[in-house]
């Protein structure tokens, strides 16, 4: 059994745990995790959903099988997905009595005081209204210049951004594999399960490599960024498999499930 004390918690979904692998949105994974974010929040829970999927579902619906490699065109896609998804969120939530906002950002919200001051007071009070804040990177705006501090399409790290935003206790990852293993578990039949890490160095990143899905994009060495963010605010991460969303309760009650990200105490 693990110890897990967590009051503010952001959940991260990525796009191959909300779509199956023919680009069609998974809504059993979808109904599963808002029933279980709703029940959250009706226990008392305060709730950040970091969703991605834009992309995908905009090429699910135009029914184009490659994600297209100009950041125009996927900027395109994410403007047509993001309203599906959320209207989907919006449709599954309300089920459960449950009520949502969006908040679409870009990595650099942190380093404009006012921005963040402002993103924040949103969330502080969305969070108020038992409202649960559904954030997804703002793709049509998001650009990868160096004359922008944003990277296009990384949830993995903005959703350690927002983690750190709002001092949320703990960043539940929900991918498409079990946690973290000492290699790529789609190369290599004989990968094990880590369970538990407590410093992330180039050895550990060595171990992970590119997405397990078409659909998605930073593969785990995104997710081990996003650790390494978490570690160096004394914050808690678990990588765990988003195949049946109600997961979050076993991890909340303590059960060894996914990967634990935290600093030796
Ligand atoms: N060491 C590793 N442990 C687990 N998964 C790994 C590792 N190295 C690479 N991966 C790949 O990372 C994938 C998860 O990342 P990604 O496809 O971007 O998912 P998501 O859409 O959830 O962000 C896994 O399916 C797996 O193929
Ligand atoms: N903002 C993009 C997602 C970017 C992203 O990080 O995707 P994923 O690797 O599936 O978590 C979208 O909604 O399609």
């Amino acid at each position: 059994m693990r110890h897990i004390e967590a009051q503010r918690i952001v959940v991260k979904i990525g796009t191959s745990t909300l779509t199956h692998s023919n680009g069609k949105l998974n809504l059993q994974a979808i109904d599963q995790l808002c029933y279980s974010l709703s029940g959250l929040v009706n226990d008392g829970k305060e709730i950040v959903l970091v969703s991605s999927g834009a992309i995908g579902v905009g090429l699910g619906q135009l029914g184009i099988k490659e994600r297209p490699s100009s950041i125009p065109e996927q900027q395109a896609l994410a403007a047509i997905g993001q309203t599906q998804l959320m209207t989907v969120y919006q449709q599954r939530f309300s089920v459960y009595g449950q009520k949502i906002g969006q908040i679409l950002l870009t990595h650099d919200v942190m380093d404009y005081p006012k921005s963040r001051e402002n993103v924040l007071n949103t969330f502080e009070n969305l969070l108020k209204l038992n409202v649960i804040p559904i954030v997804n990177e703002n793709d049509t705006v998001a650009v990868d210049e160096l004359d922008h501090h944003t990277k296009f399409g990384d949830n993995d790290q903005l959703s350690a951004i927002v983690t750190t935003l709002i001092d949320a206790d703990l960043l539940v990852m929900l991918s498409d594999i079990d946690g973290f293993y000492d290699k790529n578990p789609r190369k290599f039949e004989d990968a094990k399960l880590i369970q538990t890490v407590n410093t992330i160095t180039d050895e550990t990143f060595m171990k992970a490599s590119g997405t397990g899905t078409k659909f998605g994009t930073g593969g785990m060495t995104t997710k081990l960024r996003a650790a390494q963010k978490m570690l160096t605010e004394n914050k808690a991460m678990i990588l765990a498999n988003g195949e049946n969303p109600s997961v979050i309760f076993e991890i909340l009650n303590g059960k060894q499930v996914g990967t634990l990200f935290v600093n030796k105490h």
